[in-house]
């Protein structure tokens, strides 16, 4: 690289326009959308799209709601020519869509492009030609007059081809390739000469379609070129102003969003940002950026993921894991802080209010995303995303410190293994450390019966092999179980005890209860978890207890005055 990039590269001049509006507007509605997946984003792929490839996407369109669809460059190859066609032919259209098909302004390419639209109830013929100044002296090799005239020319051809074919209501659209490279008052001589050969009234809209076919400058500077535009061009009212924004400095969707506030009616664009190099504006983004403004963008991606599997396999691209509101990874967190945040504002969250969840800009279930997925954990997580998974795969609500102790066995395991942690590992890893019946004291049976006012427990345990039935009353039966254990030389502590049962996602087979018990460690050991899972909520507060033990030292504990009853 250049240690003085101006040798080689100069900034792109500002807009004259001291008064300019767009800064205060806000986005209030959703404009006319036009997808050119069929046309710009066919162009741009290493295999464009085969008939069958090009008409699967076609429906798709149709379904998410685009009125408006540029549906191929019919001169350009008999395949493209002959989809127009069986579009027709075959009845695909449906009553509410447009169809548009792309020339240049060559007049056999506009006959041979009429002639693809013939039987259509309506199309746009779309015609461009480049109006800049490099363009001008390199590629034509024409001045300005001539541009202006070619333009001119074309659309006249375009008027009288139109008229032969009235079953077809045509509508004309014309753009300015490379219009925000153009000096402005060029491309409006060039805009207001095609409303006036074209004829256009309120009722008969011309669109001027200004495209950044190439991005040369910042989304202000886009925004100013249309609000200039807008204020200018002739017969305003008998004139739809489109954007055609390109992604080449990776800020598409922004000058897009600021052209609205500048007054430009129409966007084109291609889903997920495919199209010429580094893309067309993406209308997935652009629509859903203003949902979550509450502004409803008339195109329908509840089920996005349908959408993105249809498009990658339609374009062989695949979408980046972090593509906005699509990306696999979008709804996901797996820093601990942030699930820590997400988790306390999915339980905060009322139907009925505002979205207001933290780190997610959208509900992801209104784009067909499942919360299962918003969640993964890996050796940056924290307790809330492992207390988050079990709880939604599992139905198991861990109190607080449980989640602390936990969330270090899942550390260590991360640490050791790397990657992701999935929820089964998770999973596994709680059996293994609260709830696996194969520690030093195992669990064996109990039986329990009534002693006056008092609760008694006959206790079986299996300490190293050894089976202890251990006899003791107390005011419950935890209370009589951690009597009985006395005999076995053991003092345990109980800290706290709580007991809950599964929620509707439990995946615990026909376990519907579980008993936490916190109990201390001997010596400075501090406290730990046992947990017991049974049908019985008892019987699941007994393994609660001997987990709990196991935890806390298990049969070293039991060593100093072992005593069999
Ligand atoms: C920015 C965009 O995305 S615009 C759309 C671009 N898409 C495509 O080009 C895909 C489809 N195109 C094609 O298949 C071919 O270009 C065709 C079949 C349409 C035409 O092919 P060809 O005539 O062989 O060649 P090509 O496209 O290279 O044409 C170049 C000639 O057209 C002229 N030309 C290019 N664009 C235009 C235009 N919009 N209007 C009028 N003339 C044009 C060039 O100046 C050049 O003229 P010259 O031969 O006198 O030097
Ligand atoms: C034909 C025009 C609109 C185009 O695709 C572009 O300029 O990018």
């Amino acid at each position: 690289m250049l240690t003085d990039p101006s040798r080689k590269y100069r900034s792109f001049p500002p807009v004259n326009l001291p008064d300019r509006q767009w800064p205060g507007r806000v986005i209030d509605k959703h404009p006319i959308w036009m997808s050119t997946d069929l046309r710009d984003g066919n162009q741009s792929i290493f295999e464009p799209m085969d008939a069958a490839k090009k008409m699967q996407l076609f429906h798709t369109l149709c379904d998410i709601g685009f009125k408006e669809i540029e549906v191929a460059f019919p001169s350009a190859s008999q395949i493209e020519f002959d989809f127009v066609r069986e579009l027709i032919e075959g009845n695909h259209i449906p009553e509410d869509v447009t169809i548009e098909v792309l020339t240049q302004a060559r007049e056999e390419l506009i006959r041979r492009t009429l002639e693809s639209i013939r039987g259509a109830k309506r199309a746009i013929v779309h015609v461009y030609n480049a109006t800049s100044e490099t363009f001008r002296d390199t590629v034509f090799g024409m001045t300005k007059p001539q541009i202006v005239e070619l333009a001119v020319s074309t659309v006249k051809l375009i008027k009288q081809l139109a008229a032969e074919q009235p079953e077809t209501q045509i509508t004309l659209q014309y753009s300015p390739e490379t219009f925000t490279a153009t000096e402005l008052d060029f491309a409006l001589e060039v805009c207001n000469a095609v409303t006036e050969a074209w004829g256009a009234t309120p009722d008969n809209k011309v669109i001027l379609n200004l495209p950044a076919t190439v991005e040369v400058a910042t989304p202000n500077i886009h925004a100013d070129q249309i609000e200039w535009m807008h204020r200018n061009v002739a017969r305003r009212d008998s004139v739809l102003i489109s954007v055609h924004p390109h992604n080449d400095r990776g800020t598409a969707v922004a000058a897009a969003e600021l052209a609205l506030m500048a007054g430009a009616d129409r966007v084109e664009g291609c889903l997920f940002g495919n199209g010429e190099r580094t893309g067309n504006v993406d209308i997935v983004t652009l629509a859903l950026n203003l949902y979550t403004q509450g502004v409803n963008p008339g195109l329908d991606f509840s089920d996005i993921n349908a959408v993105a599997r249809t498009v990658e396999h339609c374009t062989q691209l695949p979408i980046s894991p972090r593509h906005p509101y699509v990306g696999d990874l979008v709804f996901t967190a797996f820093s601990g802080s942030h699930q820590d945040a997400i988790k306390k504002g999915f339980a905060a969250h009322k139907a009925d209010q505002q979205w207001n969840v933290p780190y997610l800009p959208i509900d992801p279930a209104d784009v067909g995303r499942s919360y299962d997925s918003v969640i993964r954990v890996n050796s940056q997580s924290g307790k809330g995303g492992i207390a988050y998974l079990l709880e939604t795969e599992y139905g198991m609500v861990l109190p607080r410190r449980l989640q602390v102790e936990f969330a270090a066995v899942v550390q260590k395991h991360a640490d050791t293994h790397k990657g992701e942690v999935m929820a089964a590992d998770i999973w596994r890893l709680f059996s293994e450390t609260y709830l696996t019946n194969d520690k030093t004291v195992r669990y064996v049976a109990h039986h329990l019966f009534e002693h006056g006012d008092a609760q008694g427990i006959r206790l079986t345990l299996d300490v190293n092999g050894q089976e202890h039935t251990l006899v003791a009353e107390g005011n419950g039966p935890i209370d009589a179980a951690v009597r009985a254990l006395h005999s076995l030389g053991i003092e345990l502590q109980v800290r706290s005890y709580e007991e809950r049962s599964f929620g509707s996602s439990a995946q615990c087979g026909d376990a519907r209860a579980y008993a936490l018990i916190e109990v201390a460690k001997p010596g400075a050991g501090g406290d730990c978890y046992g947990v017991g899972i049974d049908e019985n909520i008892v019987t699941a507060s007994i393994k609660a207890m001997v987990s709990a033990l196991n935890r806390a030292g298990g049969a070293a504990l039991a060593t100093e005055r072992p005593h069999a009853a």
